[in-house]
């Protein structure tokens, strides 16, 4: 059996049931949103995922550390909220059996599921095996009907060994022409894994067991001018001018990409698009690990470089957040140290 098989097993299959949820909130109830301290949203959504993959990792793997994005301190005063997850929560499940109880079985009342959610409170850091929780990354695009992405990495000694991203509103051909939004044309959804030193690879998202998988890789890019970059869709979360001028500097004549979520680097990954910019819009933002852990491996191995706007590969090893970097440059590893030469080009002249 290969390194991290049974984790990458059960991170796709946690991946997958959580994704089916996220499905369901999207098609068959109201988003149940609700605002956080920072006035982000969050969704009955967010909080179901969180609860069954945390089920699942608890249920394989009881010792490992989790550092989640939601908290259910909310939902513990709130009884109509938590009802109405606890009804998703119980009744989703994989529809094959097998791939269901690899996964550990029913959450046993709402109270387990609160704890369970509760249990992606570590503080993280540079020692054990710690996985990293993204339930919906791009809340913003799932309640638009836009991408967006459930997120599962595992950190072992702040090295990324494993990521997994359900990515539900992104179609199943890697040449589809890449857009924000999920039209007509928009698929079904892929699930996207990848192990350190072991490649990178994509499976359509089923309601059972794992579809057959395939390995991905970056596009080739030999002429610059002829890339596609992707950014953020909200203004707030990156800078949009900075980026516009770094892409012409680099000779890029196509419009920007703009999609939701580690979507961002799951597309750069299968050749969809190039490259990922995220310049900081605050100098004070300190990323979250999981919005960044499983993209960066994925792309990583899928024969990409994956730094911050300094040109420092992104450390996992120093808490929740990624402390010690400003910024993403996702690209591939050929043209990386040229991408970034331009991002410091356009950072210095700001100072
Ligand atoms: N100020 C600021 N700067 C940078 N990033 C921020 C900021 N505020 C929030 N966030 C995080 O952005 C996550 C959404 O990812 P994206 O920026 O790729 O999505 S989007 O295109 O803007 O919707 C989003 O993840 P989710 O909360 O999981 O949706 C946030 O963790
Ligand atoms: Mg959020
Ligand atoms: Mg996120
Ligand atoms: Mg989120």
């Amino acid at each position: 059996m290969s390194t991290y098989a049974k984790e990458l097993e059960i991170a796709q299959l946690a991946v997958q049931r959580a994704s089916i949820l996220t499905k369901r909130v999207f098609h068959e109830k109201a988003k149940g949103t609700v605002s956080k301290d920072d006035k982000s949203p969050v969704t009955i959504g967010d909080f179901g995922a969180q609860a069954l993959i945390i089920s699942a990792l608890k249920a394989n793997f009881p010792e490992d550390e989790i550092v989640a994005e939601e908290e259910a301190a909310s939902l513990r005063t709130n009884e109509a909220l938590r009802q109405t997850i606890w009804d998703l929560v119980k009744t989703t499940q994989l529809s094959d059996p097998s791939a269901e109880s690899a996964l550990g079985g029913e959450i046993a009342d709402e109270d387990a599921m609160l704890t369970m959610i509760d249990h992606g409170n570590s503080k993280g850091g540079a020692s054990g095996r710690i996985w990293a929780i993204d339930p919906i990354d791009g809340t913003l695009g799932f309640l638009r009907g836009g991408q967006y992405a459930v997120c599962l990495a595992l950190i072992v000694d702040g090295q990324v060994q494993v990521g997994v991203l359900g990515c539900p509103n992104l179609p199943v051909d890697d040449t589809a022409p890449l857009t924000g939004s999920v039209g007509e044309e928009g698929g079904s959804g892929v699930l996207f894994s990848a192990v350190l030193g072991q490649g990178a690879s994509s499976r359509p998202l089923t309601t059972g067991g794992l579809a057959e998988q395939k390995t991905i890789a970056m596009r080739p890019l030999s002429d610059m001018s002829a890339a596609t970059f992707c950014e953020s869709v909200e203004a707030g979360h990156s800078a949009h001018g900075d980026q516009a001028e770094i892409a012409k500097k680099l000779g890029i004549t196509n419009p920007s990409v703009r999609l939701d979520s580690q979507a961002k680097y799951a597309s750069i990954a299968r050749g969809a698009g190039d490259i990922y910019l995220r310049l900081p819009v605050k100098a004070t933002y300190q990323e979250k690990i999981w919005d960044h852990a499983a993209g960066d491996l994925i792309v990583r191995e899928a024969g990409g470089a994956v730094t911050d706007i300094q040109g420092k590969t992104l450390d996992f090893s120093v808490g929740r957040t990624l402390a010690n970097n400003k910024g993403v440059i996702a690209a591939p590893a050929s043209v990386h140290s040229k991408v970034l030469a331009a991002v410091q080009e356009v950072w210095n002249n700001k100072k």
